[in-house]
């Protein structure tokens, strides 16, 4: 593409470059430049992209997108913000993919992955080819790829795009992290439709007070836009439950479906009953109202059911088709995942790491358990140290016993985030609360294992699908669901 038609869609730049240079690429990595490319300089939390501007030459590039002038180039074109420039020439290289597809984006504060997950499931089911984005992969049919953050930045995120249209999708269901959001990594996506999970303590470390993280969740919906034109419809779809719900349903012009349990919504569960292999409801539409049996557990489960099935509706699947999809569901990896070696008490892999997930997670294995719950947690390093004695706190009040343990560590010293967690049970309430500190998360894991009986559980939270774990710069093999496996395997010897 000539870097003329490139820049027709930004406005506000100064340039002297050729404006007939052929630009055969966009890149913010200097070492992943090739020849012919345009580099865009920004600014990052580690580094300054505007001090590779050399490299990126060498490299081949040809054209360079800066916040300011450096000296001795020619070629450059000077923007207010390279970020939010950087968005909108991805989505122009890649021929504007987004307007190309439905898009759907999911913010909250859990259960992001798994509703992107079950609307991949029931779209894909009604013929509706759907590519997915978020915390797990990339994948759209049988093609995936791994990706760094839950949401990519722009340039990656539009790459994406146009593979998923490549390989024919009409759909594609993101995850919209907070982070994404305040960063402007999905500034240039025309979302169609906008779901909000649910909001509570959560990355205090990036966002500083809840305010401000309601405030990035929130760019979502008013970014939406509102769009009432048949051919352009934008959709709203909030929790009527969460508390933030008013403060949601006042920032966006779209038309907004509600679902909860609680408040009378859109879309409700009635006549719920959990149960230990499932979770039968009647599942309360505009579209009418069926009775759903399936192998999902916990209250979660259903208000991620509700928010799929809004999303999917939207797209025209009936609910009939809706119902034969939720049901034929058997989990998301990593969430709420059961480990089944024949043992006698239940073991779960579950991916909750925040205070309120750790407690919805905790009262459903509470709910389902005649026996005593065990439950290991540990807390992720370099990330908000707040959410650490509270978890400690919702383990010692719903387990049994609670093994205290290393999620991953990161940069930090594992002793002291277990000190920041049981630092949370100085308290008088937590006195006779049967506790353990496990700095290895393998010896965490077998010790639950080894004093497990029939009908109890063990719960094993905080880092669900994940194969590794993060000590200093080493990322090292571990996976929860193999580990408790084999321990039990081992004590069955
Ligand atoms: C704090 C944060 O979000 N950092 C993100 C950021 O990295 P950064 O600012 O440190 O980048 P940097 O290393 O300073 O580099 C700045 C620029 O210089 C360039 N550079 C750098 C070196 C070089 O030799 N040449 C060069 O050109 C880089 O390519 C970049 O363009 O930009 C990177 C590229 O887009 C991201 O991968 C990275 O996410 C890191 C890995 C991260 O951990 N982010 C977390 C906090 C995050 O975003 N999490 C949310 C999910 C949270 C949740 O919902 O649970 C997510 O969406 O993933
Ligand atoms: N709707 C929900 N409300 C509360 N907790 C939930 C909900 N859905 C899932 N959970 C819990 O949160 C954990 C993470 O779920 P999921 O991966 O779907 O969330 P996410 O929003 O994608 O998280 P992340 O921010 O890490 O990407 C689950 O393992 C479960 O414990
Ligand atoms: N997206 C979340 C995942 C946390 C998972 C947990 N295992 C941890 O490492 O803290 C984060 O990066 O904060
Ligand atoms: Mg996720």
């Amino acid at each position: 593409m000539k870097l003329r038609e490139l820049l027709s869609s930004l406005i506000n730049y100064q340039t002297e470059a050729d404006l007939d240079l052929e630009i055969t690429g966009i890149e913010t990595d200097s070492r992943k430049v090739k020849p012919g490319y345009l580099f865009v300089a920004l600014r990052g939390f580690t580094v300054d992209g505007h001090d590779y501007i050399q490299q990126a030459r060498m490299n081949g590039a040809v054209a360079f997108v800066t916040e300011r002038k450096i000296e001795g180039q020619a070629s450059f074109i000077i923007v207010p913000d390279t970020k939010k420039a950087l968005a909108v020439l991805a989505d122009a290289i890649y021929l504007r993919p987004t307007s190309r597809l439905n898009l759907i984006g999911i913010t909250g504060t859990n259960g992001k992955t798994t509703i992107t997950h079950l609307v991949e499931k029931i779209m894909n089911d009604a013929g509706k080819l759907t590519g997915i984005i978020g915390t797990i992969e990339m994948r759209v049919g049988q093609y995936r790829e791994e990706v760094k953050n839950t949401t990519p930045e722009s340039l990656q995120l539009q790459r994406l795009f146009s593979l998923m249209l490549e390989h024919e999708a009409s759909h594609a269901c993101i995850e919209v992290s907070s982070h994404a959001l305040q960063m402007g990594r999905v500034w240039g996506c025309d979302f169609k439709t906008a779901i909000f999970t649910n909001l509570s303590q959560d990355h205090l470390d990036y966002h500083e007070t809840m305010e401000n993280y309601l405030q990035a969740k929130a760019l979502l919906f008013a970014q939406l836009g509102s769009g009432y034109q048949r051919d352009n419809r934008k959709i709203a779809i909030l929790n009527k439950d969460d508390q933030k719900y008013d403060a949601l349903y006042k920032v966006t012009a779209a038309e907004v479906i509600t679902y909860g349990i609680e408040n009378e919504a859109d879309v409700r569960a009635t006549n719920i009953e959990i149960g230990a292999t499932g979770t039968r409801f009647t599942l309360n539409t505009f579209k009418g109202a069926v009775s759903i049996s399936m192998k999902l557990v916990g209250m979660f489960s259903v208000y991620n059911v509700l928010a799929a099935t809004a999303a999917c509706l939207v797209e025209g699947v009936s609910l009939s088709s809706i119902k034969v999809s939720i049901e034929a569901i058997s989990g998301v990896p990593g969430r709420f995942e059961p480990v089944l070696e024949g043992q006698a008490f239940a073991a779960i892999v579950d991916y909750a790491h925040t205070p309120d997930s750790l407690e919805n997670v905790l009262k459903t294995v509470r709910e389902i358990t005649a026996g005593k719950v065990y439950c290991i947690v540990g807390c992720g390093g370099d990330r908000d140290r707040g959410k650490r004695p509270l978890m400690a706190q919702i383990a010692a009040t719903y387990a049994d016993t609670a093994i205290y343990t290393s999620d991953n560590p990161r940069s930090e010293d594992p002793k002291r985030i277990l000190e920041d967690m049981v630092q949370g049970l100085t308290d008088e309430t937590y006195q006779s609360a049967t506790y353990h500190c496990i700095l290895d998360r393998k010896e965490a894991i077998e010790f639950a294992v080894s004093k497990a009986k029939s009908g109890d559980a063990v719960l094993i939270a905080g880092k669900g699908h994940e194969t590794y774990q993060i000590i200093k710069d080493q990322v090292l093999p571990f996976d929860d669901k193999q580990v408790v496996a084999v321990a039990i395997r081992k004590r069955m010897e």
